[in-house]
């Protein structure tokens, strides 16, 4: 039977929230395909991946552990397609943090800690403005629940490549941003994996699906 094969990368961070995650969201999608679910720590579990996740975490920490056995250019490969195999990748938190800034790929300028230290979690409500994570939620179907740890800002973004999937209005009434498309790369502000509604990793499963899977 044929497999999707996800890596979440678990050098540190929430990567097993994720796993449950994606597990519950697959069993409703209903494809005929089994999940298999790859937890990342050496280079080799990098092999024949249809997806990856680079979860929340600690940036700063992650890049460390990046530049070890050469990570860093295999995933950075990866994302851009250089092996042939171009894995619909999403980055949460710190993960954005890392396909923006260390990895590369996403045209997003983001801003570490933007919410300051007053402000270091928090739960927001957030506009969705894609009209596929909508989804079949009801007449609320445009809002989600965002957990927010000392999360980034996107600060910027290139709206010739990248897609605004998710808005969070600021007190001040200012609309930024927080959580982004760009072709294979998904990537949030926020922890979806710490809530209990799967749009999100469905949205991811389904990017993946939409590919095709050649195995
Ligand atoms: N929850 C998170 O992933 C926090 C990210 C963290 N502030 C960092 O810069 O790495």
């Amino acid at each position: 039977m044929a497999s999707v094969k996800i890596g979440i990368l678990a050098f540190q961070g929430a990567f097993e929230e994720h796993k449950r995650c994606l597990e519950n969201a697959w069993d409703k999608l209903g494809s005929n395909a089994t999940l298999d679910i790859i937890i990342v720590k050496r280079p080799n579990d990098l092999t024949d991946l249809d997806g990856l996740i680079l979860p929340g975490g600690e940036s700063t920490t992650m890049s460390k552990f990046l530049e070890r056995n050469n990570f860093q250019k295999l995933i950075s490969d990866l994302v851009k397609g250089h092996n042939g195999k171009l894995p619909v990748t999403w980055g949460t938190c710190a993960g954005l943090i890392l396909l923006a800034n260390t990895i590369g790929g996403i045209d997003v300028t983001v801003n570490r800690n933007t919410y300051g230290r007053q402000n270091e979690s928090f739960e927001a409500s957030l506009m969705l403005t894609n009209d596929e994570l909508k989804g079949n939620n009801g007449i609320n179907g445009n809002i989600y629940h965002g957990v927010f740890i000392r999360a980034p800002g996107i600060v910027s973004v290139d709206s010739n490549r990248v897609e605004v999937l998710a808005e969070l209005t600021n007190i001040d009434h200012q609309v930024r941003p927080v959580a982004v498309r760009q072709g294979n790369l998904l990537a949030t502000t926020f922890h979806p994996e710490l809530t209990d509604d799967d749009r999100w990793h469905k949205y991811f499963l389904q990017m993946v699906l939409e590919r095709g899977i050649p195995h």
